[in-house]
């Protein structure tokens, strides 16, 4: 929780009328948050057949949308937001919107556009280059304030993007800034460029980020093997631990280097194991990537649901295929087990893969 508001004015509304702030994010599932330029009519045309296929729809209006397009683009997922079946509002996919940065010429006719005309079906607002609490606090007395006025019932909730290096070292306040924080994403196209790192690429490794074995000394000539490293470790290990210490989601973002599929399902991964729930896709051949790494294997829930069953009432240690159990693994396993009830609730074809585990044995 953010030290500019006392405890007990956090769950305040912000504005007479407005809904009154969420004390728990719901857990919904958000494997792939799928981006689309809502003023690029064909990709806009796609929309509707999408709904059940992804988790989150996202119509973006920021980068990657054409500065004589932003009107359009607005315009554009208005249209979308009232006229398409299952989308948004507690639909079977949820709709998100990424709006313009806070110091640019379109992001008051944003929210002023959108709370009114489809705040009702927006679940997220994700605003990117946050630089610390004052940037969410400034959108969440805004969006009080708008949904008073649209009499909304259900308050919008709010995701930001870390793709600043004050961002970073602000992470843990930003994530606490409001109640209305529902996650971050790594930006790592602009955090690269905010850092002055000296990359060209949207998210993913970089070759010449490496370390080299040792010489050995009885071969001084051989050639050494390389071990390329990850760039995005620090940054998506510290999205982490402020997001779980408040609460919230992480999720990785974007992989711009759509043909390399092998890197960006190892790219997802990683994050997947350090903790994330989720990442973006940018065109539809990510989002089977996404919805299959985010989703724990049958291997894993096998293993999981054993080690449960032999902790029996949860205390204890237990020897299971020669490898000590206690509260600690049992706690992880859980993680697993509840993530993938959450995704058997709302995908039929998981839930098929994962009642087809045979029951273990109780300890
Ligand atoms: C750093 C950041 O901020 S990342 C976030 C911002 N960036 C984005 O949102 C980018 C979103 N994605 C895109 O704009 C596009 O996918 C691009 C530019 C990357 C590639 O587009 P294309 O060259 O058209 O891709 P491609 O030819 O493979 O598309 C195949 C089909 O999928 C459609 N398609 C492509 N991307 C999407 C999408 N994101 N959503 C829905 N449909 C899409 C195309 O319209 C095309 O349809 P068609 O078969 O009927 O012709
Ligand atoms: C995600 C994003 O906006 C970026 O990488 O800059
Ligand atoms: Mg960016």
């Amino acid at each position: 929780m953010s030290s500019s508001r006392s405890a007990k004015d956090f769950f305040r509304p912000l504005a007479v009328g407005a809904p009154t702030p969420l004390t728990e994010i719901p857990a919904r599932p958000s494997r792939a948050i799928h981006f689309f330029d809502p003023s690029n009519e064909k990709m806009a045309g796609k929309i509707p057949g999408m709904v059940g296929t992804v988790d989150v729809l996202l119509g973006n209006l920021e980068d990657a949308v054409k500065a004589d397009n932003k009107v359009a683009a607005r315009e554009g997922l208005v249209k979308i937001g009232q006229s398409t079946e299952g989308l948004g509002g507690g639909g079977t996919t949820q709709l998100w919107t990424r709006v313009n940065a806070l110091d640019s010429p379109w992001f008051l006719d944003d929210v002023m556009t959108l709370v009114p005309a489809i705040g009702d079906k927006l679940d997220v607002i994700m605003v990117p280059k946050v630089q610390g609490a004052e940037d969410i606090q400034y959108v969440d007395r805004l969006l009080a304030q708008l949904e008073a006025k649209a009499g909304l019932e259900r308050p919008i909730l709010v995701h930001a993007i870390l793709e600043t290096a004050r961002g970073v070292a602000n992470v843990e306040e930003i994530c606490g800034a409001s109640p209305r924080m529902q996650g971050i994403s790594l930006g790592p196209a602009d955090l690269a460029a905010d850092r002055r790192m000296k990359t060209t690429r949207v998210g993913g490794g970089h070759p010449g980020y490496l370390v080299r074995q040792d010489p050995n000394p009885d071969q001084p000539d051989a050639s050494r093997p390389t071990y390329q490293q990850d760039l995005w470790h620090y940054t998506i290990a510290r999205m982490v631990d402020a997001c779980a210490m408040h609460g919230i989601y992480p999720y990785y973002g974007p992989f711009g280097d759509i043909a390399d599929v092998t890197a960006c399902e190892d790219q997802f991964r990683n994050a997947f194991l350090l903790g994330c729930v989720g990442t973006w896709s940018l065109h539809p051949k990510q989002i089977a990537i996404a919805n299959k790494v985010f989703s724990p294997s049958v291997e894993d829930i096998t293993h999981a649901r054993r080690v449960v069953a032999a902790m029996g009432d949860g205390t204890g240690a237990v020897m299971l295929d020669g490898k000590m159990e206690d509260d600690a693994s049992l706690k992880q396993c859980l993680v697993l087990v509840r993530l993938a009830e959450e995704l058997a609730a709302i995908d039929p074809e998981l839930k098929k893969q994962y009642d087809a585990i045979d029951a273990p044995e109780e300890a």
